[in-house]
């Protein structure tokens, strides 16, 4: 099975190749600028024709969702016109097409985490510009799986958790809001998700096409999140700050984001096999990764010091 995979140096672009070459049978091409710029979507469909793949994963977003409030237009030409770009390509070569989408797609009110069914309400221009996104995906390419996943982080790139470390590094505290929840999820982990979902998605007679809901086992609000970080980080000998937890109402942001957007993920886990590892199980084997990555750097930079 030969997936292609939007985006060069995203952070699941990146971990789906490095899990994608631990599967026998299995590889990873990813695609980017320029070759596939989602803003020329005319790029789209002969970069996806040139690499011979049998499925698609468009990983390929607009991410910063504080910066979307007041750049509304690029968000929604990545993320909703781009998606439709990957989709209409993929259905024109007559390729399945898995579209990766966010918890930010719902309001957050809800007491109870959100199924598939659940009714939508994006909060931000992020959230509005993935939903717009998911339907023109489903209207352009009838064999799609809709993945919405949340709280993303890996060893690569910059993410919630690379965030905690660098704030460690000089503060003895840090302020963080613990009245938002969700699921934290490793790229990890959702990357062997999405194989297990591709390779299911190829079976002849497969049909269960539409949404699903892919994230990391358990929940916890932002503040949890970063102190199983920097507990962690401790074990490994890395940087050590204490989280001051604050309602959300104290953190100013560009964006609103969900009070709860945690996700119900019972059906991904039933159709595509198990569910994702717990999230605090994840981190720590993300968090003692990056420390010893660290530490192979610093050995590097002065060798007669270790
Ligand atoms: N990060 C998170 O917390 C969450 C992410 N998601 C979704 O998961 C998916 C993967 O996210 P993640 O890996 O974290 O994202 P990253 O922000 O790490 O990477 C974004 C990727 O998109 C690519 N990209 C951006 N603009 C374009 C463009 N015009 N043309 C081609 N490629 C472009 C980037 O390209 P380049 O390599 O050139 O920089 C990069 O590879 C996205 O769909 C995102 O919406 C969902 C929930 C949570
Ligand atoms: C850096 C920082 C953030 N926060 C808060 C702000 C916010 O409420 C929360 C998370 O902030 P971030 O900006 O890191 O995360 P954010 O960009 O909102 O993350 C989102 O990204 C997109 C792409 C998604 O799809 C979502 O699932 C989600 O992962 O933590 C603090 O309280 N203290 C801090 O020091
Ligand atoms: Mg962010």
């Amino acid at each position: 099975m030969r997936i292609a995979v939007t985006g060069t140096s995203g952070q699941l672009a990146l971990s789906l190749g490095e899990r994608a070459a631990a599967v026998a049978g299995v590889s990873v091409i990813r695609l980017g600028r320029p070759e596939l710029d989602l803003l020329r979507p005319e790029t789209v469909a002969p970069a996806l024709a040139a690499c011979g793949a049998d499925i698609v994963v468009n990983a390929a977003a607009y991410t910063a969702v504080d910066r979307a409030e007041s750049e509304p237009a690029l968000a929604h030409a990545v993320n909703a016109t781009g998606a439709q770009a990957v989709a209409a390509a993929a259905a024109g070569l007559g390729l399945p097409v898995i579209q990766i989408s966010t918890d930010y797609v719902f309001d957050g009110t809800a007491p109870d985490p959100y199924a598939e069914t659940a009714p939508t309400g994006p909060v931000s221009v992020y959230g509005a510009s993935k939903l717009a996104g998911e339907g023109l995906v489903a209207a352009a390419n009838p064999r799609h799986l809709i993945v919405r996943t949340a709280w993303v982080y890996s060893p690569f790139g910059g993410n919630f958790v690379s965030t905690m470390l660098r704030l460690a590094a000089t503060r003895d505290t840090i302020q963080v809001v613990d009245d938002q929840l969700g699921n934290p999820t490793s790229a990890l982990d959702l990357a062997d998700g999405l194989v297990a979902a591709a390779r299911r998605a190829l079976y002849p007679g497969f049909s269960a096409w539409g949404i699903y809901h892919m994230a990391g086992s358990g929940a916890a609000s932002w503040a949890g999140f970063a102190a199983q970080v920097l507990d962690e980080s401790r074990r490994s000998g890395g940087p050590y700050a204490t989280i001051e937890p604050i309602p959300g109402a104290q953190f100013v942001t560009a964006a609103r984001r969900p009070t709860n957007s945690r996700l119900d993920t019972a059906r991904a886990a039933s159709v595509f096999g198990s569910g994702l590892p717990d999230w605090r199980l994840s981190v720590a084997a993300v968090v003692r990764r990056l420390a010893a990555d660290s530490r192979a750097a610093a050995a590097e930079a002065a060798p007669g010091r270790i």
